[in-house]
């Protein structure tokens, strides 16, 4: 190893980040870049892949050059990225063979319901850790299979490669050199035995997908190869990270023991426990997946993925007008004392965990003569917060592990109310920490750990915590307000008429 900087690659939904981080885990430098979103009928949603990769790669030699520093400098690559979306190619040409399918996309619902029919859900769920669900690679894979002309002739000769957008990406960086993932990406396509660490023959052969597809799964520190010399001034840079961005979160707030619990508050909010080397599984709508694996060890995660989140503060942006920007959501909370008794469900496009109801849909309930614009912004705020008591509940009672912190990061922890009340509603204390690009930065302290740049006890003075928010609500109060919620959930479930 000739470097001391770590460059993480953070691949996100809306976004590719890339940052630099120096021998103390400190972000020196960043580049950012968006690309288009494309939604060609309801419920579906795609990337194009050369986009997802252009991008990547603009950010990176972004980064690199505001930083001034020399590619030598560089120790390693850790790669992050959105999980579930869906992408092949060609082995030989490298070209994909249709848009990236987008883990929001909902269009293999319906052989999602086919193979609920077959009785496979339980198996799916003690296989994979997963529920039946549109969200995961495996339908997507086989979606493409079937609707692309020619593709399923070409996939049986061995001529097409899939996978999710870390394997994508080192692809590209690699030049072709190799097809792999880690654990934690492999454990959300719906095909990977997460006991074993293999992919599951009966899946596969339940969904028509060739195994010769599928790259090789490796620890998620690991040497995944070399970048191209041609990518980054003459130096091929090894990468030697890659999870999944909620694990990488996870990992970035040092949540590597058992116990230990992140929220993520962006588009939507992700919910994550580390339940160490033993995997936990889960009777109250969570699911079970892999939080990383290094050498020879491996912890499992229980997670709770809420849909929205941010999403509903765009709402009163974009749908209803009430503010300019998602900051002033907190100065419009902030001119009434509570909610008046309002409670906003966001169930736009159903509910995630722990119900995972495809047909609920939003309602807004409590409303007065006298309801305020600033209660309905109050109520938006206070249901990121109460989706989360929900899968935290679930959390308690699959683990058996007493929660004592949440920590947590993402565009929505600025809002001060919001973590407040998120500390009310949970009897908790919430940790805000000093870093607020967490994703990235696990990414990057796995890759230091594997290329020897760092201990793992140097982890927890990476990333300090910043603000603590400590519950101020009486308990009877909090059990009030939470029944409430309960109660407005109940009355949105089985809203939307299934097709038929
Ligand atoms: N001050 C704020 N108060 C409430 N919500 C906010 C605030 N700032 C940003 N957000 C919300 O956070 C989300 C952006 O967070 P980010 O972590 O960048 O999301 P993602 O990675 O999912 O794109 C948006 O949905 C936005 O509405
Ligand atoms: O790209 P993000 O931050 O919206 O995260 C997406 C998740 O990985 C989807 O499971």
């Amino acid at each position: 190893m000739n470097g001391t900087y770590i460059l993480a690659l953070d691949q996100g939904t809306t976004s590719s980040r890339a940052i630099l981080f120096d021998q103390e885990a400190r972000p020196v430098a960043i580049g950012q870049r968006s690309f288009a979103q494309s939604f060609p009928k309801p419920g579906e949603v795609e990337h194009d892949p050369d986009e997802i990769w252009e991008s990547q790669l603009e950010a990176a030699r972004e980064a690199l050059s505001t930083s001034g520093l020399a590619p030598e400098q560089i120790a390693a690559i850790g790669i992050t990225n959105q999980r579930e979306t869906t992408l092949i190619w060609d082995r030989k040409t490298g070209r994909p063979i249709g848009p990236a399918i987008v883990w929001q996309d909902r269009r293999t619902a319906a052989i999602c319901e086919e193979l609920k029919k077959r009785g496979l859900e339980p198996y799916i769920s003690e296989t994979t850790g997963l529920v039946v669900d549109a969200y995961f690679s495996a339908t997507k894979i086989a979606w493409m299979l079937e609707h692309i002309p020619g593709a399923r002739q070409r996939a049986e000769a061995g001529d097409l490669l899939a996978g999710t957008v870390d394997t994508w990406l080192i692809w590209k960086l690699t030049g072709g050199r190799s097809h792999v993932t880690d654990v934690t990406n492999a454990s959300r396509t719906m095909l990977f035995d997460i006991g074993q660490l293999v992919w599951d023959e009966k899946l596969l052969a339940e969904l028509n997908i060739p195994a010769s597809m599928l790259p090789t799964v490796l620890m998620s520190g690991a040497d995944f190869g070399k970048t191209l010399p041609e990518w980054f001034g003459g130096v091929e840079i090894p990468i030697a990270s890659v999870l999944g961005d909620q694990q990488a979160a996870l990992f970035g707030h040092a949540c590597v023991e058992a116990g230990h619990a992140k929220n993520t508050y962006g588009t939507g909010c992700f919910i994550l426990l580390n339940t160490g080397s033993e995997r936990v599984s889960s009777t109250h709508g969570l699911l079970s997946t892999i939080a990383w694996g290094w050498r020879d060890e491996l912890h499992y995660a229980l997670e709770g993925s809420v849909f929205v989140a941010g999403a509903a503060v765009e709402w009163l942006k974009d749908g209803l007008n009430l503010i300019e920007n998602p900051r002033e959501s907190e100065q419009l909370a902030a001119s009434v004392e509570d909610s008046g008794g309002v409670v906003i469900v966001p169930a736009f496009t159903g509910l995630g965990a722990p119900y995972w109801d495809m047909y609920a849909r939003g309602a807004i309930f409590g409303l007065t003569r006298g309801t305020q614009p600033g209660h309905i912004a109050r109520a938006t705020l206070e249901s990121l917060a109460l989706q989360t008591r929900d899968v935290m509940n679930a959390m308690e009672k699959d683990s058996g592990i007493p929660l004592r912190e949440l920590r947590v990061d993402g565009g929505a922890v600025r809002n001060n109310i919001l973590m407040q009340f998120q500390a009310d509603i949970l009897g908790l204390e919430v940790v805000r920490t000093e870093q607020t690009e967490t994703t990235a930065l696990g990414a990057a302290m796995l890759a230091g750990l594997q290329c020897g740049l760092w201990e793992r006890d140097q982890f927890r003075s990476f990333n300090p915590a910043a603000a603590h928010f400590q519950p101020e609500m009486d308990a009877e109060q909090r059990e009030k307000r939470y029944r409430r919620w309960q109660n407005a959930v109940e009355r949105t479930r089985g809203w939307e008429e299934p097709e038929a």
